[in-house]
Order: C-alpha cells, then sequence, then structure tokens
C-alpha cells in the first residue's frame, strides 16, 4: 500500500520519514497553508531523497504555468490538485507535464458528490478523497464517513485522506480498500512540523494488519 506523507516543511524530516516507511512525501505549494514551503525548500527536501520515493507538490487554483515552473525548478515527481480544478484543467496539465504524477483531491460532501469521480478518471493517474471543510482547503484533521466508502471503487488507484491518525488507521482500513492513505495534521506535533514517534507508530499499526 502506498502511504503519503504529506505537508513537510524540514528536509531532514522527509529523510527520517521515508527511511520509517513512507512511499511518498507532499509538499504544500498553497501560500495560504502553516506548512507552505518554497521552490528552494521543495529542491532541498527532494535532493537529499532515495529516488523511489515519490515527491508531490499540493496545489489548490494554480495556473499550468506556474505548476510546471514549481515541477521543473523543484524537481517534483508528482502533482497534487486540492482545489476546483475541473477534468478539462487536469487534462490541460497531463499535455503540460506529461511524466508527472497526476493527482486529483476531491472534498467530499455527501455520496452524490462521489458521482462526479467518473468525470476525472480518464484524465489523472491517481485519486485522493479528503474530508470536506467550509473554510479550510486541506490539513484539517477531519475525517471522512468511512462507511460512505465502504463500495467505492473507482476505475484508477485512490488514497483515502482526512483526519487519519495511528489512532485510527485499522479501524479506517477494515471499512474501506483505498491503494494508499495520505496523513498529514495526524501525525504532527504543530502544523508542518511532523512528529516522528507518531509516523513510527503509524508504520507500526500499518504493519500489524498485514
Ligand atoms: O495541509 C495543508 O495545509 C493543505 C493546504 C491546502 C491544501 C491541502 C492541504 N493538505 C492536504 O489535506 C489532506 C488531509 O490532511 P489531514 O490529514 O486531514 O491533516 C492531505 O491530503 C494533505 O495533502
Amino acid at each position: 500500500m502506498r502511504v503519503k506523507i504529506c505537508g513537510i516543511t524540514q528536509p531532514q524530516q522527509s529523510i527520517a520519514i521515508a527511511s520509517l516507511g513512507a512511499t511518498a512525501l507532499g509538499f504544500i505549494c498553497v501560500p495560504t497553508s502553516p506548512r507552505y514551503v518554497t521552490t528552494s525548500q521543495i529542491r532541498a527536501a527532494v535532493a537529499e531523497l532515495p529516488a523511489n520515493i515519490d515527491t508531490i507538490g499540493v496545489f489548490a487554483n494554480a495556473s499550468i504555468p506556474e505548476i510546471s515552473q514549481i515541477v521543473v525548478d523543484s524537481g517534483l515527481t508528482g502533482v497534487q490538485l486540492h482545489g476546483d480544478e475541473l477534468p478539462d484543467f487536469c487534462y490541460q496539465l497531463r499535455q503540460a507535464l506529461p511524466n508527472v504524477e497526476i493527482i486529483k483531491a476531491l472534498r467530499v460532501r455527501s455520496l452524490e458528490h462521489l458521482d462526479t469521480v467518473a468525470n476525472y478518471t480518464n484524465y489523472v493517474d491517481t485519486l485522493l478523497l479528503d474530508a470536506y471543510h467550509p473554510e479550510q482547503l486541506g490539513g484539517t484533521g477531519k475525517t471522512l464517513d468511512w462507511t460512505m466508502l465502504e463500495q467505492f471503487s473507482p476505475n484508477c488507484p485512490w488514497f483515502l485522506a482526512g483526519g487519519l491518525t495511528a489512532d485510527n488507521i485499522v479501524e479506517a482500513l477494515s471499512q474501506v480498500n483505498p491503494s494508499g492513505v495520505d496523513l498529514s495534521s495526524g501525525v504532527e506535533r504543530a502544523p508542518g512540523d511532523k512528529d516522528l514517534d507518531k509516523v513510527a507508530k503509524l508504520f507500526e499499526k500499518l504493519g500489524s494488519r498485514e
């Protein structure tokens, strides 16, 4: 299973989290976020990492030239679109960045909202489901209603996100069957400062399921 730890701000924490077992690390490129990092901070973190670790830039309603510039300058392997990007935007981004993983995040408000997923699966590599919050785009610590996702099986791989922690990950994965999980605030001491003990506990819990 892919495990993405998101909202990394410190290069030494990225190396430690990769060593603990993360397969992907996320860097927040949304300037209003307390976890925002600059292109040079991302480049410094990415340069230290083994090549098998996916490095994902998280954007919200940014333009294609802005995203492309940051991806090229920092060496990211993927892009997570966490705003209101439409399927056509994903298609256009794919033309601009053909070799970069495109992850579309959907902030799910209701069961009906899940129907929109089908509009994206031809244009993205991976989906990500996060909880809806009326004022914040992400990193909210809010969980989804997992029972709503018991039958969720889109035509592409997907990450479960939203309020996951070492304490609830086993329960979440007993109800839902994603290709990967994505955690941010649930493994932090403070926004952008990851708690390596919480990350280690997460991997212990994930290992106990195998
Ligand atoms: O973390 C942020 O600050 C953030 C800002 C803007 C868009 C997305 C953001 N984070 C994403 O939120 C989800 C879930 O986070 P949490 O585990 O509930 O804290 C995760 O995918 C982050 O990439």
